[in-house]
């Protein structure tokens, strides 16, 4: 099968500085990836990368075989790459509703259908963005990049900064977009075990190199990388019952 992405030693920055480096990542049709890190190990600027805001320095980007190194932002998002940023930029005083028939196009994910993802936003299709929890924010901001169709899906840190309860909630609406509707994503997130039960793959960047790339299962079955790069304590949860 071809590669849906294909990143081939790329390396770019901002200005002067170059922040990622020699990352070659592969992406097939409805695969999920993690990108985990520590704090400013480049993740963020790997999908500024994906998308076309970063300074290039080397490398070649392609969609579905198609070069994309020298294109500008909008021709990205024309060919098929959607994008939720970290700042989950909806517009604040528009209806939910609004938010979305705003932007849609046609294809499989419909105002309707992303309803059917987001009980909840159906239920506050009147609300205004501002008048939203960050939460809700966040399934709307994923629901906005959804109905405009794309075919890659990249996500930076959608659980930031949201309740345990909630950040269930769009793990489980995540896995469904990925793993029942075939969506192809990449998903920068901080906490590791929460994403890898989502992706088929992951890669670790430190100081914007890749230090380890594999399979999510064998980094849930074994999380020592995780203790290396991460810092994290990832042992498996105790039995219930145990005595601590
Ligand atoms: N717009 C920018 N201009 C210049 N340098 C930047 C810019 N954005 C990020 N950087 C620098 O690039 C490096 C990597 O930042 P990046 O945001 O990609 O890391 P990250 O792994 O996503 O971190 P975090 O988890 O904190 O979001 C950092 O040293 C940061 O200071």
């Amino acid at each position: 099968m071809s590669d849906l992405l294909n990143l081939h030693q790329v390396s770019a920055g901002y200005g002067d500085a170059t922040v990622i480096s020699r990352i070659d990542l592969r992406l097939q049709p409805g695969e999920a990836l993690a990108v985990l890190g520590r704090n400013g190990t480049g993740k963020t600027t790997l999908l500024n990368t994906i998308i076309g805001v970063t300074r290039h320095r080397g490398g070649t980007v392609t969609l579905a075989g198609r070069d994309l190194t020298g294109a500008r932002p909008d021709r990205r998002a024309l060919a098929g790459i959607g994008w939720v940023p970290q700042e989950r930029n909806i517009f604040k005083s528009l209806t939910v509703e609004e938010n979305l028939t705003a932007v849609a196009r046609p294809g499989l994910w419909t105002v309707g259908r992303v309803y059917e993802m987001f009980p909840r936003l159906k239920e506050r299709r009147a609300n205004m963005g501002s008048q939203l929890s960050g939460g809700e924010q966040q399934m709307l901001a994923i629901a906005r990049a959804l109905v405009l169709n794309p075919r890659l899906l990249l996500l930076d840190e959608p659980t930031e900064g949201l309740a345990p309860i909630i950040v269930e909630e769009l793990l489980a609406a995540m896995k469904r977009i990925i793993r029942n509707e075939g969506m192809s994503a990449v998903v920068v997130e901080q906490h590791a075990q929460k994403v890898l039960g989502v992706t088929d793959s992951a890669i670790i960047l430190d100081r914007g190199t890749i230090v380890h790339a594999g399979s999510s299962r064998s980094l849930i079955d074994d999380p020592a990388p995780l203790e290396q790069h991460l810092g994290v304590t990832a042992r498996k949860k105790p039995r219930q019952g145990a005595i601590h």
